[in-house]
């Protein structure tokens, strides 16, 4: 089985998702960091990890990362997120070295991680709590507008489906206004509708927002659907790193098969 994806990584995502914000407020978007890794390894007590790796993502570019149980992928995004340090090369975000967790970096992970004893608002200003109340407000509103989750700023996370709590979770993400945004399987437990409208509406925020995106999934035709570029990695190692578009499922499965 192959499968071919023609979108124009210049071109708006075609997503019938109900994108609720203005596409022409393009212009006001933030712009995404470049992501810098040269040399980057880690290995777990000097044996399996991730490494030496170099890869270079520019400011606003849609990568997904694929690859086997064990290929690397969490510890590729742990080292992004700043909760493992490289014990070889550097990793950079724009011009500044990731030494720990950052503030223009945030991830969104399989489970939503909400706090129960807060509202819905009160887990998507969670990120701001350095800002005016004014402006927390008006982050926050304006995030679960873009996740399709207005008019729910007061319900408890109890109250939510799973997809609901996984927008949640985007948008405490989109809040902050990350340069970059690391996915890391964000819609695996959710079922197959949801997740498929969930990454479109993804494409759509991705698009207004112009963050950069590192998105990690063990589903290849996710990959190849969401990517502009698709990197797979295998024992620790970047084995395939090519344009999503002319890239076929079968390239995907030859790369990452043992
Ligand atoms: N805490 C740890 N201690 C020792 N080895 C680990 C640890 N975490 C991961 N590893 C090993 O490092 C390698 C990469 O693991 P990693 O979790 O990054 O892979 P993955 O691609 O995310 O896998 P999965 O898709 O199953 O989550 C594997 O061989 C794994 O066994």
């Amino acid at each position: 089985m192959t499968a071919t994806v023609d979108r124009d990584p210049a071109a708006p995502p075609t997503t019938t998702a109900p994108v609720t914000a203005d596409m022409g407020a393009a212009h006001d978007a933030h712009p995404g960091s470049s992501l810098t890794l040269e040399g980057v390894s880690y290995h777990y007590k000097g044996r399996a990890g991730l490494g030496p790796i170099d890869l270079h993502v520019p400011p606003g570019e849609f990568l997904c990362v694929v690859g086997p149980s064990g290929s690397g992928k969490s510890t590729l995004l742990s080292l992004l997120a700043g909760f493992l340090r490289p014990q070889q090369g550097v990793i950079r975000l724009g011009d500044e070295t990731v030494r720990g967790p950052h503030h223009s970096l945030t991830l969104v992970q399989q489970e939503s991680a909400l706090f129960p004893w807060l509202d819905v608002a009160g887990n998507v200003k969670f990120g701001l709590k350095r800002q005016k109340r004014a402006q927390q407000d008006a982050r926050a509103a304006e995030a679960l507008r873009l996740v399709g989750l207005d008019g729910y700023a007061d319900r408890r996370v109890h109250e939510l489906s799973g997809g609901q709590r996984q927008r949640v979770s985007l948008a405490r993400a989109l809040a902050v206004k990350p340069g970059l945004l690391l996915l890391d399987e964000p819609f695996s437990a959710l079922d197959v509708q949801t997740r498929t409208s969930l990454a479109d509406e993804l494409l759509g925020i991705w698009w207004q927002q112009k963050v950069t995106v590192v998105f990690v999934t063990h589903q290849l035709e996710e990959a190849l659907h969401l990517g502009q570029r698709v990197v797979a990695l295998k024992d620790g190692q970047v084995a395939l790193d090519a344009r999503s578009k002319g890239l076929t499922l079968a390239d995907l499965q030859a790369a990452v098969q043992h």
